[in-house]
């Protein structure tokens, strides 16, 4: 779907799916999609890189980021904030660049309201037990934050239909195909 000129693509899913292990290989296979990243207050994990994974700000100056209009979207998950710095969407956009955004439901909601013609993807598990494997397989989460994550998954999964488009991720190639297949 094309805004004035690039393609603006919305990733949600709950967290755990695979929405970043999915998008690592997309980007892999696609090197000129620009992939947006966010600002967070979370704590870096193990191997994260500032600027790379994610901008790690103080809640301060996340709060200052929200009053300079500087984030496109944001939002609270799971006890920390998480936003879209706007000028690098719109300049990407712009440019004709495929841009991907991976975000959870409430920015997803927000961004059907500035970009509209964005393709909006909800990226599911094959079931909920599989879901909360893959959070523990991770290793990266306390037990507080993997029953928050459960939590705010079953609102997500219940959020599935309002987009545009669902992949299911238990085939991590198959679920590949299917995002080609919508994109590219
Ligand atoms: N198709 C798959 N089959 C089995 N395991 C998978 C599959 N896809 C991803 N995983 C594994 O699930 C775990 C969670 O994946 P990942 O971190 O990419 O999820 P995420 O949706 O990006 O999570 P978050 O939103 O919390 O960042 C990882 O250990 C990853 O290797
Ligand atoms: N609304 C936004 N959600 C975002 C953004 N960047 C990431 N996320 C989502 O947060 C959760 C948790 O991520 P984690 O890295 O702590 O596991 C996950 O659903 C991400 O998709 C953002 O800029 N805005």
């Amino acid at each position: 779907m094309s805004t004035t000129s690039g393609k603006l693509v919305v990733i949600t899913g709950p967290s755990g799916v695979g929405k970043g292990t999915l998008l690592r290989k997309f980007l892999a296979k696609y090197p000129d999609t620009y992939f947006s990243v966010s600002a967070t207050t979370r704590a870096p994990r193990p191997g994260e890189i500032d600027g790379q994974d994610y901008y790690f700000v103080s809640t301060e100056k996340f709060q200052a980021m929200i009053q300079a209009n500087e984030l496109l979207e944001w939002a609270e998950f799971a006890g920390n904030f998480y936003g879209t710095p706007r000028d690098p969407v719109v300049t990407q956009v712009a440019a004709s660049r495929l841009v991907i955004l991976e975000i959870e439901l409430a920015g997803a909601r927000q961004v059907r309201t500035t970009y509209p013609q964005a393709c909006q993807i909800f990226i599911a598990p094959p079931s909920l037990a599989e879901l909360e494997r893959r959070i523990r397989l991770r290793g990266q989460d306390s037990e507080p934050a993997i029953s928050r994550r459960l939590e705010r998954a079953k609102i997500e999964l219940e959020a599935a239909h309002e987009f545009d488009y669902q992949i299911i991720n238990e085939d991590l190639d198959v679920a590949l195909r299917g995002l080609e297949g919508i994109v590219c």
